[in-house]
């Protein structure tokens, strides 16, 4: 009767084992799943709403890696490495406390032993520590490298950097393996130290209990029970350094992946806007200091006036500030003093909505997104219709060749044969402005790459696209400043000529000086 409730407690835990494990089996997916998903949306969401400072200063290599490496990292931890320290730890203790009952001598020695263990497990813990940050800064490195040599192609295959590259990518992965390496030699030191201080432990029960038993103070059952349960205490601290392992490994992760996440943007959205439904394009600069860094100034004491509906044309040597300018207009950036106002209301206080809506820039690159021609278009008013699309790509003058791609509008602009050239896609930008209709648009350097033909199509588009609104256009190119109502000559930060194109012609000074040499290398 005995033998049967034995096999029954024994089979009855063996099954309520199994069933508990694969309830905590699929628990545990779910919570990791939900935790990463949670990570994944709010490193992105975070990043999307940091300001342009932090992207021009953080690389899109060490974003991706914090997307992609780091939270595969902490993904490890949660996928495996709780549960075998759950179970590592109650099974030491029960097995301690065990061994104390049937004889608290040898749980005694084993106590002991506990010190030269938490010694061990210390500096397990320290040095991985330091390994597993060091391993995270390299595989960003590499992932860095990688995606800047990705998007740089045409740069690397025209100055054939390919050799100068793979040396560079072939060291840093080095460094990336000898630091895998060095993680895993701590391993390969920790496993046997840990396996003889086990050894150490089971003699010394050995030693004090056989000493016993020859005296018959302790039976030999005792003594091969208490040399068990010693060993049995030693089995699951693998797996617990294993967790320590991973858990050292998620922290240095984590550590990366919440330095992204505790940065603020530097242009914060204003707690109290004010609404401007329908902006005039009235832009000052009143009294603004601003640089990039607090050592350099690159707009010193700036003031300027633009009227509502007025074209400026910037124009000045390279470096003298004039994107500058324009990202001050958009609000990609705050000045360090003074304000910049649109129909006097400072940028700071109005609402993001309005700003954007108000305030286009069109930027020389031209970007465009995956999916069709509309979508790219329609990135102007999400909620446009196809006519409105349509109506336009036809007022600047894109809808000629879009209706000569392979499917016209709904061509995936990033297949093969959608593909679009540079004046194209500039066209395309333009009808994506024209659709937002904004107070003011700002124009950088919108035609520095195009040949004469695209260029004189994109003047006419411009005509269209810059009448009845503010307009700050930076061209290098003196045939796109003709069209404007006053040009600005800048240099270091200062407006040095401001009057029209057709009066600073005329006159003596540094435009009319680049003027006639334009002329001149007409002929
Ligand atoms: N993100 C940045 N961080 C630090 N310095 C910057 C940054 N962007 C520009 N600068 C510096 O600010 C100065 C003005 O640059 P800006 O791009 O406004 O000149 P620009 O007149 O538009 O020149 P270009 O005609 O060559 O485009 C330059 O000296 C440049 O080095």
């Amino acid at each position: 009767m005995p033998t049967i409730l034995v096999v029954a407690i024994y089979l009855t835990a063996g099954i309520g084992g199994a069933v508990l494990i694969g309830w905590y089996v699929v628990v545990a997916a779910r919570l990791t799943q939900a935790v990463m998903l949670d990570l994944r949306k709010r490193i992105f969401l975070h990043t999307q709403r940091l300001s342009l400072e932090f992207h021009e200063s953080y690389t899109s290599g060490r974003i991706i890696s914090r997307q992609t490496s780091d939270l595969d990292t902490i993904r490890e931890l949660l996928d495996g490495g709780l549960n075998e320290l759950v179970s590592g730890v109650l099974y030491g203790v029960f097995t301690l406390v065990a061994l104390f009952l049937i004889d608290w001598q040898s749980g005694l020695i084993l106590a002991v032993m506990g010190l030269p263990l938490f010694l061990l497990m210390r500096w397990f813990y320290g040095r991985s520590q330091v390994i597993y940050r060091e391993s995270r800064v390299i595989s960003a490195q590499v992932i860095v490298k990688f995606v800047e040599t990705m998007t740089g192609i045409r740069a690397v295959k025209a100055f054939r950097k390919e050799p100068r590259n793979d040396d560079e990518f072939g060291e840093l992965a080095g460094q990336y393996r000898d630091v895998n390496m060095r993680s895993i030699r701590l391993f390969g030191t920790f496993e046997p130290a840990l396996m003889a201080v086990a050894s150490v432990s089971v003699a010394l029960v050995l030693l004090w209990g056989g000493g016993r038993v020859i005296g018959g103070a302790l039976e030999i059952g005792v003594l091969a029970a208490a040399v068990l349960y010693v060993r049995n205490f030693f089995a699951p601290l693998q797996e617990v350094a294993f967790f320590l392992n991973s858990y050292q490994s998620a922290t240095a992760a984590l550590e990366k992946v919440s330095g992204v996440l505790e940065e603020e943007p530097t242009v914060p959205d204003p707690t109290d806007p004010v609404d401007l439904w329908t902006a005039k394009g009235h832009v000052r600069f009143d009294e603004v200091t601003f640089g990039y860094s607090d050592d350099r100034v690159i707009l010193p004491h700036f003031s300027l006036d633009i009227p509502a509906g007025q074209t400026i044309a910037l124009v000045g040597t390279t470096g003298a500030g004039k994107s500058t300018l324009a990202k001050l207009v958009s609000r990609f950036y705050d000045p360090t003093r003074g304000s910049v106002t649109l129909d006097d209301v400072d940028l700071r206080r109005l609402h993001p909505k309005d700003l954007r809506r108000a305030i286009v820039m069109v930027t020389q690159e031209a970007y465009l997104f995956s999916g069709t021609v509309a979508d790219n278009i329609a990135l102007g008013k999400p909620d446009a219709t196809m006519d409105e699309i349509r109506a336009a790509a036809r007022a600047v003058g894109a809808d000629g060749f879009i209706e000569k791609l392979p499917d016209g509008y709904d061509t995936d602009v990033n297949k093969r044969g959608g593909r679009v050239s540079a004046g194209q896609r500039q066209l395309i930008s333009f009808a994506r402005a024209f659709l937002a209709d904004p107070a003011v648009l700002i124009l950088d350097e919108a035609t520095a790459s195009l040949d004469i033909p695209s260029e004189r199509l994109i003047q006419d588009a411009l005509q269209t696209l810059l009448a009845d609104r503010t307009a700050i256009i930076i061209a290098h190119r003196l045939s796109t400043v003709a069209i404007a109502d006053r040009v600005l000559v800048m240099e270091h930060g200062r407006i040095i000529e401001d009057d029209t194109p057709a009066a600073l012609i005329a006159g003596t000074g540094t435009f009319a000086q680049l003027h006639a040499s334009w002329r001149e290398s007409l002929v």
